[in-house]
């Protein structure tokens, strides 16, 4: 209770700015991981401190040796392992949020390629999976695909899709205004209560908007039907339009579209 005292009496307005930043740059270093196989080995670090703890109280010397020398280079050890996801931060923290005219724009124009294709895909009952990553990183997906860092294009788009391209099985996944890969495999939603006319594409844009913020589109090859799948929820976009205007509202967090039928509300 005395060193709580003592503690308050001597905290300053710095120190809570102190910590706020440290907090900050810790939920955002968690938004990158989440959802990547660094978040697994986040884990492994977590559960490898507990060992360490645990050795230290039976007094397990050989152990605890080990431990201690792994703990003593943990802040190199931590950058190795995250290095994709600390220049992903890095990245983050330039491009951060203010999106301005430009910015705007410019994912404008990405959304008039996906819209174009999507519009062309469905007209022709060509099934497509298009991702786009937001802030948690999906850098252990598009690494299970064909890596392409091309340009946002609809004729590219479109291409991919084709029952004849090599690349038209599984996902393609946009992110910082390039296409990052294509025929990408994404994690299947496990939710027992999704429609069962719902085959594995679509269980597949679920599976990946409920473990991350991606905004998902699918184009059903069955229907040619468009939907956009965000949060583990699937809206069903009628028009080219509600499907531009549902791109923007999620991808820019503009919120200017009424509400639309949403197609099997799933809670994770
Ligand atoms: N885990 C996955 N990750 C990415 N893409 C996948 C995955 N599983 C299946 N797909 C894609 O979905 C296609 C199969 O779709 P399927 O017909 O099973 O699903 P669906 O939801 O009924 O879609 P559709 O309405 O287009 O038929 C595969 O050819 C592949 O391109």
């Amino acid at each position: 209770m005395q060193q709580l005292g003592i503690l308050l009496a001597n905290f300053r307005v710095i120190d809570l700015l102190d910590i706020a930043a440290v907090a900050i740059i810790m939920y955002r270093f968690l938004l990158i991981v989440q959802g990547t196989r660094a978040y697994q080995m986040l884990f492994g670090i977590v559960a490898l401190a507990m060992l360490w703890w645990v050795s230290q109280f039976y007094e397990l010397y050989s152990l605890s040796w080990i431990l201690q020398n792994f703990f003593d280079y943990l802040f190199i050890i931590l950058i190795v392992l995250f290095q994709d996801q600390i220049r992903s931060a890095l990245v983050s923290i330039s491009s951060t949020k203010i999106i301005g005219r430009n910015g705007r724009s410019k994912f404008d124009q990405q959304i008039e390629e996906v819209v174009a294709a999507c519009s062309a895909l469905s007209r022709e009952r060509t099934g497509a999976l298009i991702v786009f990553e937001k802030n948690h990183g999906l850098l252990n997906y598009s690494s299970s695909g064909t890596r392409l860092d091309s340009r946002i294009h609809s004729d590219i788009i479109y291409s991919i899709f084709q029952t004849n391209s090599p690349l038209h099985d599984g996902a393609i996944i946009i992110y910082n205004g390039v296409i990052q890969a294509a025929g990408c495999f994404l994690p299947l939603s496990k939710n027992v209560e999704i429609d069962r006319h719902f085959g594995t594409r679509h269980r597949a844009a679920l599976g990946i908007t409920e473990i991350s913020d991606a905004v998902v589109v699918t184009v059903s090859e069955e229907t040619g039907r468009i939907n956009i799948c965000y949060n583990g929820v699937f809206h069903y976009m009628e028009n080219e339009d509600l499907l531009r205007k549902y791109l923007r509202k999620f991808l820019l967090e503009i919120d200017r579209v009424g509400p639309v039928e949403s197609v099997g509300r799933i809670t994770p």
